[in-house]
């Protein structure tokens, strides 16, 4: 019981509900019992001083009676002629001696030795009236008691008798537990005191004299450490026996008083104890009915803290504790089951992330499931990405001890339509024969499905199946869980078709679906380890269309999509399977042929594509004609690294284009030479300016309506220290590449312009100087506010400055080119379009630009007098330029044949070496001024051939 106690108030619960019963209970009841204790042994007192009080009356009342009967037998015994009475007799018995007083006033003893002295003169007249006097003395041991009393009617005779003490007080008839004392009240003489009482007790408990009884007084003494109780009563005896009234004083123990309230007590205490000890041992066992659950639930719920979730609650109990046991079993049991499926599905996120096989997340998913979803067949169908209306089926029975199985499912409308339609899920009944996806849970003799589509991007991309042999189907858990489930493996998927994707966009070209460049260098590198490895040689081809851009800017670039889609296709055709063919951006393309013995053979393969390229585009019902350059490497010979091999059919491509376009061009060690001498130009370029290696010279042109030198156009020499004059033709493209151009060109306007103003001071009729500006100078950002400047530096009006440009600049950058033209046009620096007809003419361009002067290119020129079409184009053009009110400047003319007809035709000016080569500043103006001014009408011819 005490360890029970122990471990119960040591729970917190128990505690209190212990003091709960201390403050209900215990105290309350101790109260009580004190209470009723106090209450008792009160009353027990009173009704001891009560009873004590009616003996005290009693005992008094005895001796009073006594005394009556003392005199009575007193005067019989003395009466007139009676002898000693007998030993035995009443007076014998009550007497202790007696006298007989005789008429005359004798006294003669009757038995005994009494007094025989005369009756007091008091006491003889009390006789005679016939009363009885009682007369106390006293005497050891107490007070002699004589009563006198009157043995004949007129009161002469009397007998006198003195009281046996034995025979008054009787002390043997007392009461248990009972002393009396008598005493004299007014006299406070002491006639008898069973056991004595002090003094002090006397004098508190007996009253103060009076004529009427006094009240009853109880007084508590102590005898021997030992409460004592003791009342006093008066005895009315001076009307009876003319003496004082006596006092009895009756005393008992307080102990005997409250007798009964010590066997009250003896029962009591173990009563009220025993009822304390039940009503406590009720309300441990009470409360221990509650704590213990308490401590067995809150034992549990640790438990569950710490992912124990199979141990149980064992409480066998139909109350609501046992209901709650019941559910907190519950409870723990499907929390178990919760965290057994969010570690499941925790397990199968991090899967997903870390791996891209979905496959592996499929197996995961169903491993996971057969331990957290009670179905007697779990599975994962998904549809075969690569072959529409097939499906990959895993599943796994979960009381078969084998692991994952595997099928292949041929999916039928009814699937796509039971998924369509249930994107939520559906319980399915299955029949035998059943096909689909239900196939393989019909073929297991299952009876009921629970069918979980499995969707991405709002489509279905499979379905998760929870199979039952019976027909009682799974709960909301299971269709939860399948859902969570459903939901990843649509991660997963969506997961490796995004990571399909990404691959795909990163990897291949989506235009022409072909690999992008970052594929082919993987390839090439691939191909180059294994040409190591397998001493095998392959070739890469370098393909680009000519003229692409002519598509792109003149049919639009859907179309040119289109030709590139197509080009892509052709290429494809013409090259193995094992061969890759990849598309780097723009128009070109690239072909690692593998296994190559022969470059020859590479060759033939780049001769195909290139007729196949040349075939006819037919795009929007148009029929387009395009060509190709191709250059080709073998490896090792032209590279052992992927950059060197795709440099390397770069520049060979780049020659094949040099070459007239159309054409294959194998790399040779010469071009990678050529491309070396290149840096060397543009390095030793970069300090020509400074060393005073630059100068320009001057070509004139020729007013044909007046024959004056009306312009000159800049053109850049470049006197090499070493390698001697270096044409423009070959530094200006290298300046373009490397970006010096912007410096040359700066050179060349200052120096231009310079010139014009040395002209315009001389009085030389040369009334503009054109300056060639290439199309990445012009593009630059503030070239308008350097041509103005120019111009204003030298203090020339922007009339006499003309900018040369070029036809392919207005094509390929159309947009960004419009405003700076306009802006230099504005400000009225004139504008040339140089060797128009070369590229792709329009007369939009011509329409569009602030051109000022067409320049028709050499080659139109060349042919006049026997091509008829470049007399024709030429005549086209002079007129088509006059029709937009453009002047039109002929260059490159070399004969009298060529000036002849270009007059004929209306050609405003010409340039060529027939009227001047481009020649040195100081040259230029001897040759203007030759022309004199007063020849300046004169026939062209004549001063020409002079
Ligand atoms: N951006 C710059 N380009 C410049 C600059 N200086 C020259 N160039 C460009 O270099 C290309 C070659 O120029 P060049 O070798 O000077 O050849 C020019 C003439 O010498 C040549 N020409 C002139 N008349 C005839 C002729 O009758 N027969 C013939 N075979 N050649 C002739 O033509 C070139 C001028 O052509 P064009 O510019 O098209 O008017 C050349 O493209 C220059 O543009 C420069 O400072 N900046």
């Amino acid at each position: 019981m005490i360890a029970a106690l122990r471990r119960f108030v040591s729970r917190r619960v128990g505690r209190r509900l212990f003091l709960l019963f201390i403050v209900s209970a215990f105290l309350p009841l101790a109260a009580l019992a004190a209470l009723s204790f106090m209450q008792l042994r009160d009353m027990l007192l009173q009704q001891g001083e009560q009873r004590l009080a009616a003996t005290a009356k009693g005992y008094a009342m005895t001796l009073f009676e006594r005394l009556l009967l003392a005199s009575d037998v007193a005067a019989a015994a003395a009466g007139r002629g009676a002898g000693p009475p007998a030993t035995g007799s009443l007076a014998r018995l009550s007497l202790h001696s007696l006298a007989r007083v005789e008429p005359d006033g004798r006294v003669v003893a009757v038995f005994g030795n009494p007094p025989l002295e005369p009756l007091a003169p008091a006491v003889r007249e009390r006789i005679e009236e016939g009363k009885s006097v009682v007369t106390v003395k006293p005497a050891t041991g107490g007070a002699r008691v004589t009563i006198t009393v009157p043995t004949t009617r007129g009161g002469e005779g009397a007998a006198v008798a003195e009281i046996l003490p034995e025979y008054l007080w009787q002390p043997e008839l007392f009461p248990t537990e009972t002393d009396f004392c008598v005493l004299e009240e007014k006299s406070r003489v002491m006639l008898f005191c069973s056991t004595k009482i002090p003094d002090d007790v006397l004098a508190a408990t007996v009253p103060a004299p009076s004529e009427v009884p006094s009240a009853l007084l109880a007084t508590r003494w102590l005898r021997d450490g030992e409460p004592q109780r003791s009342i006093a009563w008066t005895q009315f005896l001076r009307y009876a026996f003319e003496t004082p009234d006596w006092v009895v004083v009756a005393s008992q123990p307080e102990s005997f008083q409250l007798a009964r309230l010590l066997e009250y007590q003896h029962i009591y205490v173990p009563v009220v104890l025993l009822a304390l000890l039940i009503v406590g041992w009720l309300t441990i066992r009470q409360a221990r009915s509650i704590v213990g659950p308490v401590v067995q639930l809150a034992a549990r719920a640790r438990g569950i803290s710490r992912n124990d979730f199979e141990s149980r609650v064992e409480m066998d109990r139909q109350d609501e504790f046992g209901e709650l046991a019941s559910a907190f079993n519950q409870m723990s049991s499907q929390l178990g089951r919760q965290f057994a499926a969010l570690t499941a599905l925790s397990e199968i996120d991090r899967l997903i992330l870390s791996t891209p096989d979905t496959a592996q997340v499929v197996r995961t998913v169903l491993e996971r499931m057969r331990a957290v979803v009670p179905a007697h067949f779990i599975g994962v169908t998904l549809f075969d990405h690569d072959a529409p209306g097939h499906a990959h089926s895993y599943f796994s029975e979960t009381n078969s001890t084998e692991g994952l199985a595997y099928a292949r499912a041929t999916l039928r409308t009814e699937d796509y339509e039971l998924l369509g339609r249930n994107p939520d899920g559906a319980w399915v009944a299955l029949v035998p024969g059943s096909r689909g996806i239900l196939g393989v849970l019909a073929e297991r003799g299952l009876k009921v499905a629970y069918i979980q589509p499995i969707v991405w991007r709002d489509v279905p991309c499979g379905a998760l199946a929870l199979g039952y042999r019976d027909e009682t189907s799974g709960g909301d858990e299971e269709r939860r869980q399948a859902r969570d489930f459903a939901d990843r493996v649509a991660v997963a998927v969506s997961s490796a078709w995004r990571d399909e994707q990404l691959y795909q966009q990163a990897h291949f070209d989506p235009l022409t679906g072909l690999p992008n460049r970052l594929l082919l260098k993987d390839r090439l590198t691939q191909e180059i380890a294994r040409g190591q490895r397998e001493q095998r040689r392959f070739a890469l081809l370098f393909i680009d269309i000519d003229r692409f851009k002519n598509v792109n800017d003149t049919l639009g670039h859907t179309a040119g999509d289109a030709v590139l889609a197509e080009a892509g296709r052709r290429i494809q055709g013409c090259v193995r399977d094992s061969d890759t063919v990849a598309r780097l951006g723009g128009d070109e393309f690239t072909v690692i042929l593998t296994n190559v013995h022969d470059p020859q053979d590479a060759g033939h393969v780049a001769e195909e594509i290139v007729a196949m390229l040349s075939e006819s585009f037919e795009i929007d019902g148009q029929s387009t004609f395009l060509s190709a350059s191709v250059g080709i490497v073998a490896y090792p010979e032209d590279g052992t690294t992927a950059e060197d091999l795709l440099r390397n059919a770069d520049t060979a491509m780049y020659r094949a284009k040099a070459a007239g376009r159309a054409t294959v061009v194998f790399f040779e060690e010469t071009m990678n030479a050529e491309a070396v001498s290149r840096l060397m130009l543009d390095r030793d370029l970069r300090q020509a300016i400074t060393k005073g290696e630059i100068a320009m010279h001057y070509q004139p042109l020729l007013d044909l309506r007046t024959g004056v030198v009306c312009g000159a156009e800049a053109l850049m020499r470049w006197n090499h220290p070493e390698h001697g004059p270096i044409p423009p033709a070959r530094f200006v493209p290298v300046a373009e590449e490397s970006g010096f151009i912007d410096e040359l060109g700066r050179f060349a306007l200052d120096e231009a312009c310079a010139r014009m103003k040395a002209w315009r001071a001389e009085g030389l009729p040369v009334k503009r100087v054109s300056v060639n500006v290439s199309p990445r100078q012009l593009r630059k950002v503030g070239i308008v506010a350097l041509v103005q400047q120019a111009a204003d530096g030298a203090g020339i009006p922007h009339e006499c400055l003309e900018i040369e440009i070029t036809e392919g600049l207005l094509i390929e950058h159309a947009d960004s080119v419009e405003g700076l033209l306009r802006g230099l046009s504005a400000s009225g620096v004139k504008i040339a379009l140089d060797d128009f007809g070369t590229g792709f003419s329009s007369l939009a361009y011509l329409n569009r630009f602030p051109i000022d002067t067409i320049k028709i290119d050499r080659v139109f020129i060349d042919g006049l007098g026997y091509k008829r079409d470049s007399e024709a184009i030429v005549v086209a053009i002079i007129a088509m330029s006059h029709a937009l009110g453009k002047s039109v400047t002929a260059e490159g003319v070399e004969s009298a044949a060529q000036l002849e007809m270009l007059t004929e035709f209306g050609c405003d000016s010409i340039q060529g070496y027939f009227v001047g080569r481009p020649m040195p500043a100081a040259e230029f103006v001897a040759f203007v001024r030759n022309r004199a001014p007063e020849k300046a009408t004169a026939p062209i011819l004549p001063f020409l051939s002079r």
